[in-house]
C-alpha cells in the first residue's frame, strides 16, 4: 500500500461520512471505526458479497474486521496503521457499498 495512512481530520469526516451515514454506515462507539450490518437473500449471496469483497480487500492490503451468520454480514472497518479511520477505510467502504447494490 502506497503511503502511510493518517487519521482523517475533523475537516474530513464532515466531507467523507455523510455519504457513508446516507447508506447505513456509523460510527461505532468508543472506537474510531464504521459500522454497517448487511442482510442479504441467503448465505450464497452473503458469502458470494464476502468473497468479492475478499479479493478487493486482498489487492488493496486493508481488511475488513467481519462475522458472518447465515444471511447476515457485520462489517467493522478501521485501520490498524493509524489506530482510527482513514482514508483506505472510506475507500473500502464504498467498494463493499457497490458490491452489496449488486448483490441485492
Ligand atoms: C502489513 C500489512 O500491510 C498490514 O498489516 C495491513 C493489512 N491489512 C490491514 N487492514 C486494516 N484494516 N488496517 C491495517 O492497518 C492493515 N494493514
Amino acid at each position: 500500500m502506497a503511503g502511510k495512512a493518517h487519521r482523517l481530520s475533523t475537516e474530513e469526516r464532515d466531507q467523507l461520512l455523510p455519504n457513508l451515514r446516507a447508506v447505513g454506515w456509523n460510527e461505532v462507539e468508543g472506537r474510531d471505526a464504521i459500522f454497517k450490518q448487511f442482510h442479504f437473500k441467503d448465505f450464497n449471496r452473503a458469502f458470494g458479497f464476502m468473497t468479492r469483497v475478499a479479493l478487493q480487500a486482498e489487492k488493496l492490503d486493508h481488511h475488513p474486521e467481519w462475522f458472518n451468520v447465515y444471511n447476515k454480514v457485520h462489517i467493522t472497518l478501521s485501520t490498524h496503521e493509524c489506530a482510527g479511520l482513514s482514508e483506505r477505510d472510506i475507500n473500502l467502504a464504498s467498494f463493499i457499498e457497490q458490491v452489496a447494490v449488486s448483490m441485492t
